[in-house]
């Protein structure tokens, strides 16, 4: 097996994961993954050409893996998809509910049904398959579903319609975590920050040339993220080890969602020292001021 885990190579063996969006970037790192723990990998997403490339990858590593060309939006597919592999695979261990995506626009410039495909890829059809494989086959057995959302604390600004969904998905997980939690389900998310992955070539030169230079001056990692980072954080909610863990959201970000916009990165070496700072702000002042605003 290829992929070198952090993690214990029979800790998933006899299990069957999901993986959705599983035939490329993060979705395949992490099918690569759960394969090379053991697990029989179930990967999920549209286009056949990528999911057959992952599956022979998988497979020519020694792993275990199969798929299914379903778009998640769809319902009836959902509920289909999820019958099919309860059938062949007897029990769903696993879910990562990773498809998604969205196109850099402004507000003011989205359509509705442009809102509608990105909220639908991100939010609804993360809860389809939650629910048909909790309905279809977790209730009974237990089971663990990671949902990955993204860096939109306090707001995602370029991205609104893909914020507004993460966000709902981040209150879905929360939800979920507490309903089934009496079926031994734990629901939890991981947001990634800016991660280099192949998914990324999917826009327009031009979205990096602009985006790239800005995310410098706002990761304190000062650097972009590999899909393997995030496939680790997934595999830890998926593991035993995450036991006693659900409703939590990890943040793979190299620090990015704690970045204040008080005194950004890049003037931390211009700011004044404590001790000026505190002569030209006299403790009464700051006092009556409080005592103004309240
Ligand atoms: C701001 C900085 C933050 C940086 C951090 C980065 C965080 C995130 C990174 C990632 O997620 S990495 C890559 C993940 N993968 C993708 O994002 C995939 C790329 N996107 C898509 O595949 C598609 O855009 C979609 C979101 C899946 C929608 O596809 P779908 O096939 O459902 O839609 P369409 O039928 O093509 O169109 C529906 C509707 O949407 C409008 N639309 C689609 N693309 C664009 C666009 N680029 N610009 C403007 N509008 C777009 C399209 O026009 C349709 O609307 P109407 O024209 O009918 O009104
Ligand atoms: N890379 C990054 O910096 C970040 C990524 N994310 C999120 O992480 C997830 C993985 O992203 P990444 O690997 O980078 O990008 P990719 O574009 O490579 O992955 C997205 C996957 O989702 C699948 N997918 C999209 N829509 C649907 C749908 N309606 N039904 C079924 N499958 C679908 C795609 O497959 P197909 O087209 O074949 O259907 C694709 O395999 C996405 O949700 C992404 O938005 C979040 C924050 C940051």
């Amino acid at each position: 097996m290829s992929y070198r885990s952090a993690f214990r190579a029979d800790l998933f063996a006899g299990q069957t994961h999901l993986v959705t969006g599983g035939g490329s970037g993060i979705g395949r790192c992490c099918a690569h993954e759960l394969a090379a723990l053991g697990a029989n990998v179930v990967l999920i997403g549209r286009n056949v050409e990528r999911l057959e490339a992952t599956q022979a990858e998988i497979i020519e590593d020694g792993g275990k893996a199969s798929f299914y060309s379903v778009d998640i939006r769809q319902e009836a597919d959902v509920r289909e998809t999820v019958a099919k592999i309860v059938a062949e695979h007897g029990r769903i261990h696993g879910l990562v509910n990773n498809a998604g995506g969205q196109f850099p626009a402004p507000l003011m410039r989205i359509s509705k049904n442009g809102w509608d495909a990105v909220v639908n890829s991100n939010l609804t059809g993360g809860f389809l398959m939650a629910r048909e494989v909790l309905n279809q086959s977790m209730h009974e057995h237990g089971g663990s579903i990671v949902n990955i959302i993204a860096d939109m604390w306090r707001g995602m600004p370029g991205m609104g319609h893909s914020g507004a969904a993460r966000a709902g998905m981040l209150s879905f997980t929360e939800t979920a975590a507490v309903e089934w939690a009496s079926f031994g389900v734990r629901v939890n998310a991981v947001a990634p920050g800016f991660i280099a992955s192949s998914g990324m070539d999917r826009y327009d030169p031009s979205f990096a040339e602009f985006v790239v230079p800005q995310m410098r001056g706002t990761i304190p990692s000062s650097r972009m993220g590999d899909e393997d980072e995030v496939s680790s954080a997934i595999t830890f909610f998926l593991s035993p080890a995450a036991s006693y863990t659900t409703g939590a959201c990890l943040c793979v970000d190299g620090g990015s969602s704690l970045n204040t916009k008080l005194f950004p990165l890049s003037d931390h070496a211009r700011m004044p020292e404590q001790k000026a700072f505190h002569r030209a702000v006299k403790p009464q002042a700051v006092l009556r001021t409080l005592k103004k605003d309240a």
